[in-house]
Order: C-alpha cells, then structure tokens, then sequence
C-alpha cells in the first residue's frame, strides 16, 4: 500500500527498509515481498507517479525534465572541462524514476568486465543474461512473460528509415544491426524503448502497481532520509539500528530493519546517505564534524557518465517531431488520437535509431591512453537519431530538423560525490569531471565526425538541407570549443558505491551488494556500477536489482 503521511503507516518496524522507490527499489520491493513472511518498508523522498501524464505518454517525457517536483533540481559544480559551466543535473524525485525509455542492455564484454572487477562470475553476461529476461526485436534475446514491457517504436518517422536505408549505403563504417540488445550492441538498428501498450513503463508500474495491495508492503512518500542511525558492532562488523527520515516540515522518525537495510537512493542520494551515516573519507566527514563509524574513502568517489553533443540539420520535410511541437493543431490532433487509442506520434519519443561504433584501432589516441573500452564488442561512441528536437526549450529553433546526437560512453574522466554540510537536507557536491580527460573529448570529436559523415549517405541528397551548426568549417581548437561550451550528460552517473572484489582495498560494496565492513546493510542500486557500462543504464540497473534481490533473499532464507 502506498502511503503520504508517516502517522497512517501501522508501524515503523519492518523486516526490510529499503531507501529510495527508483528503478532499482521498486524492483527490489516487489522481489522481496514475494516471501509473503518477509516485511518491506519503502521509504521515497519524492512523489507518486500516479496521475503524471508526462510520466506515462512517450512523447510528453520533455515535461518530466523541467525544473519541477519530479526531480531534485541538481546542479553540478563547475566542470573545467566544460569551461567552468554548471549543468543542471537531473535525478529521479519519482516513485519508479524518470528514464527516457531507451531500452540498450550493454555490451557482453561490459559485463564480463564487472565479473572480472568483482571476482564474481555471477556478473557475467551469460549469468546476469536470464535477469535481463526476467524484465521482458529479435525473440531470441528476448522474453515474452517479464515484468517490463519492451517495444520498438510504434510509430514510423521517416527519418527512421532513412537512417536504415543509410546503413545499406556506409555498410562498412555503420553497419545495421537487428538487435542491439543481443550483447553485441556494435552497428546501427532500431532503438528499442520501454514502452508497452503506447504507455511508458517503470519500475513503478510494472513492479509496484500490479503488488501494491500486498499486505508486506508499504511505500512512504515524501519520505526523505537523512541517515542511519544508532551504530553498533555485531561480530566486528559495524551494523545500524534504525534509518532517519523526515517528512515535509517534521521532526525525524526513525524506522528500524530487524533483518536489512537496503539502499536505493540512486548514484547521489546513495552516497549522501552513507556519508552523512559517518560512512565515508574520515579526513573529509571530520572536517565537517561528522562522526566516522567507519573510515572508507572510496565512498562518493569514482563516479562515470557519459557526455553528449548534438548536430542537427534541416530538413527537407514536415514530417519532423517539430510538425507536433511547434503546430497547437496537429499537438491537439495527436494527443486526441493517443487517448482514444494509444496510438500515433505521442507513443515514442521522436529518437528513432542508435548507433553504437569503436574507435578506430589505428587511431593515435591509443598512442596516448589505453582503450577503457570493456573489449571489442564494447563500443566507444554512441550515435542517437532523431527526427527533430526530443529535448524542447524555448531555445528549440523553428522549422523541421534531424538531429544525431554524439555520446561518449567510455570515459576515462571520474568525479565526485561530496558533502557540502553536515546538515543532511543540503544537496552534496555533484562533481562529474566532464571531459576532464583528453580521451573523452577526443571520443566526442570522433562521434561527431562520424555524425557528419553518416548524412553523406546518398539517401539523405534531398533531404538534408543544411547543418545548423557547420563544424566542418571549424579549426581543430574551434571544434573543442564548441564540444566544452555545448556538451551536455545523459544522466547516466554510476560507481559511487561501487562493486569490488571482497578484501579490495578500494570500492564500496563486495559482489553481493552488502557494504563492505557493515552487517545487514547493502547497496542495490546504479551506484554499484564501478565503471558506466557502454549503454543507457537503466537495463543494467533492472539486472543489478533483480540478482540483487536474489542475494538478499538468499541470505534470510
Ligand atoms: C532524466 C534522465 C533520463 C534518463 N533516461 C534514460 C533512458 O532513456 N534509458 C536508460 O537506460 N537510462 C536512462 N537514465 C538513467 C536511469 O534512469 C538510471 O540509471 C536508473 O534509473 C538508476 O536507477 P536507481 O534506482 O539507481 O536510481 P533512481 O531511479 O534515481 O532512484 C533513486 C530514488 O531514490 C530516491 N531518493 C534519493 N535520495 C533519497 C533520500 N535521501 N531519501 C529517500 N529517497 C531518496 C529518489 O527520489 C529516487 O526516487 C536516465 C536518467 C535520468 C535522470
């Protein structure tokens, strides 16, 4: 049952307390309520999805973005990378969080790196495979009785076969793929969305709303978590008697686990927790005044993500994104046909094809770095095409576009999660590093090369009319520029609680999500991630929850 309000809950003791209701809890919830001896308490900081049209129509996710209650309103702290830019950083504030649908597993090799990281072969592709399944167009890859529909498109801007028809003229370079989610993401296909029945699907309504009426599980929003509480020792290990949250205005109630706290607060919220728990650098909580229960410097530290330029071009076309977006007819048109029939344009988000392209082995880069691709069916650039502008500003220029989107998915920069007070409610210091390496700006560089490239397909000759940004005529030092004055993220943070083998003197959690020197106390979440898979991450997060769920269960039965 979902909750409002603190005093409605029957009580605040539970078997389980799991913090954070994103992707990962809700999944996590569902899991361990499936034991009907076993007692979940969810605690959300944010609100209920129930309700939100831009939380449920493909088309309308632009909303969900803006400044507003769904998110945590973050910004980062200046990146030099990005000369000295501040970028507003989205995070989930929303029970089941607020992914763009992109449904793209990653590479097997990424995986088979976390196995090797880990010590854990139970990362492995081929183990962590049937739990991709477990969540739901090539059927062989896929599964017809998960939990979380995955759908290609269901509605057909021409750009998206334009684009296919491309991969037939540039086969070598950008070769077509039937289905990127098979573990060899490499080529160019059909993006691939969670999407089912026209309607978005997450965590919150595949995982939570079919369950929510079970007695074992009560979800309470507007609930956020300050800190865990009350640390003793069990056997040498340290363990925490309650977790701390407040609701809007309260004073701090206590909720207590019997058998485990599980952390799902996502890449930021997870190590804000932790540190403001005195789980952290003892040097940097001391200095706050903070008291250290436990010294572990790795905390908050490590995180990756992935950085994006786009180029767009003008079209020969009306039958853009911006034939809906800028057109208060054909919007009205549009949205009518979707509730009456949940079909048409509102039912996907206007991206309609990946691409997923190394580097070239031969390239001088490697002179510099080494490859921190996960290996060779691991890709380094990331193509996105859409037929316009998915992300709509009052800056979205009028007439009809395509755009390509350039993402860097192997970074080599790391950055930060810090405390910027001892006071829990004050956001922490977001520091992602953007393009603090020179790897990740050579990569971004690349990406768009091959973006200029690919619409020099002759099946673009009438369609593509002009870029709106002409970086050929850029000079080298020109075209940096441009990337650290327009790169953006994709909001794929992870690492900030990571993975590592047990008995590693670095990372946060061992291989079966339980916080390294702790007791009764894990992570199961994006965090865990120590280095961000080659792919949008909301597949690898799904897979993270589920095997993660089972080692919990494990343990208590
Ligand atoms: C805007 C955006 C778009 C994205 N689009 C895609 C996409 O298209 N495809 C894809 O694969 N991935 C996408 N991602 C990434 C993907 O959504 C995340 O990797 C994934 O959701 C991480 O899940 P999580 O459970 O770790 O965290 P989240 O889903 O962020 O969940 C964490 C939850 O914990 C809650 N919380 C945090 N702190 C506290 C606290 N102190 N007390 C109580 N509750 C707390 C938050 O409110 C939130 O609900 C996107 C991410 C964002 C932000």
């Amino acid at each position: 049952k979902i909750y409002e309000n603190v005093a409605d809950l029957p009580g605040l003791q539970y078997d389980f307390v799991i913090i954070g209701g994103g992707t990962a809890g809700l999944v996590v919830a569902n899991r361990l309520t499936e034991n009907l001896k076993f007692s979940v308490l969810v605690l959300e900081a944010g609100v209920s999805n129930e309700g939100v049209i831009s939380s449920t129509i493909p088309f309308l996710i632009n909303n969900l973005l803006l400044p507003n209650i769904y998110e945590w309103n973050y910004t980062t702290t200046p990146q030099p990378g990005l000369n000295g830019r501040v970028l507003n950083y989205l995070r989930a504030h929303m029970l089941g969080g607020t992914d763009l649908m992109f449904y793209t597993r990653g590479a097997r090799d990424d995986f088979d790196r976390y196995a090797k990281l880990t010590g854990d072969a139970g990362w492995s592709w081929d183990r962590i495979f049937p739990y991709f399944l477990k969540g739901q167009y090539n059927p062989a890859v896929h599964s017809t009785h998960g939990m979380n529909p995955v759908s290609l498109s269901g509605f057909a801007w021409p750009a998206g076969n334009l684009v296919t028809e491309a991969t037939k003229e540039l086969h070598d370079e950008f070769p077509f793929n039937l289905d990127m989610n098979s573990g060899n993401p490499l080529g160019v296909g059909w993006l691939q969305l969670t999407v089912g029945g026209g309607k978005r699907s997450t965590s919150a309504t595949s995982y939570l709303e079919p369950i929510a009426q079970r007695k074992n599980l009560h979800v309470l929003l507007h609930a956020q978590v300050t800190r865990l509480v009350n640390p003793s020792r069990v056997s040498g290990k340290l363990t925490f008697g309650g977790v701390e949250f407040v609701q809007p205005g309260s004073s701090p109630f206590i909720a207590k686990a019997t058998k485990e706290i599980i952390l799902s607060a996502g890449t930021v919220g997870t190590p804000h927790i932790l540190m403001h728990s005195g789980v952290g650098d003892a040097t940097a909580l001391r200095a706050l005044g903070i008291p250290v229960v436990l010294d572990n410097p790795s905390v908050g530290q490590n995180v990756s993500d992935h950085v994006s330029v786009a180029l767009s071009w003008s079209v020969n076309s009306n039958k853009t994104i911006e034939s809906i977006s800028q057109n208060v007819t054909a919007f009205n048109e549009a949205f009518a046909q979707y509730n009456k029939t949940y079909t048409g344009p509102f039912v996907e988000v206007g991206s309609t094809n990946v691409g997923w392209l190394r580097l070239d082995p031969q390239s001088e880069i490697f002179e510099e770095f080494p490859d921190p691709s996960a290996g060779p069916t691991a890709p380094h650039i990331e193509l996105i095409f859409s037929a316009g502008f998915t992300l709509r500003s009052a800056a979205t220029p009028h007439g009809h576009f395509m755009n390509i989107g350039a993402v860097m998915v192997t970074p080599l920069s790391r950055g930060s999660i810090t405390l910027n007070s001892s006071n829990a409610l004050v956001p922490p210091l977001i520091d992602p590093q953007f393009l603090a390496s020179n790897f990740d700006l050579f990569v971004v560089r690349d990406g768009l090369k091959r973006a200029q490239r690919f619409v020099t397909a002759p099946v673009f000759k009438d369609y593509i009319l002009a870029p709106t940004v002409n970086i050929a005529n850029l000079t080298s030092d020109e075209l940096d520029q441009f990337i650290r004055n327009s790169a953006g993220t994709i909001s794929h943070l992870v690492g900030s609680a990571g993975m590592s083998a047990r008995g590693a003197r670095y990372g946060v959690v061992d291989p079966d999500l339980s916080v390294k020197g702790t007791t009764r106390l894990s992570v199961i979440d994006a965090s865990v991630l120590p280095i961000v898979p080659s792919a949008h991450t909301q597949a690898a997060t799904y897979v993270i929850a589920e095997r993660g769920a089972d080692l919990v269960k494990a343990r208590w039965t």
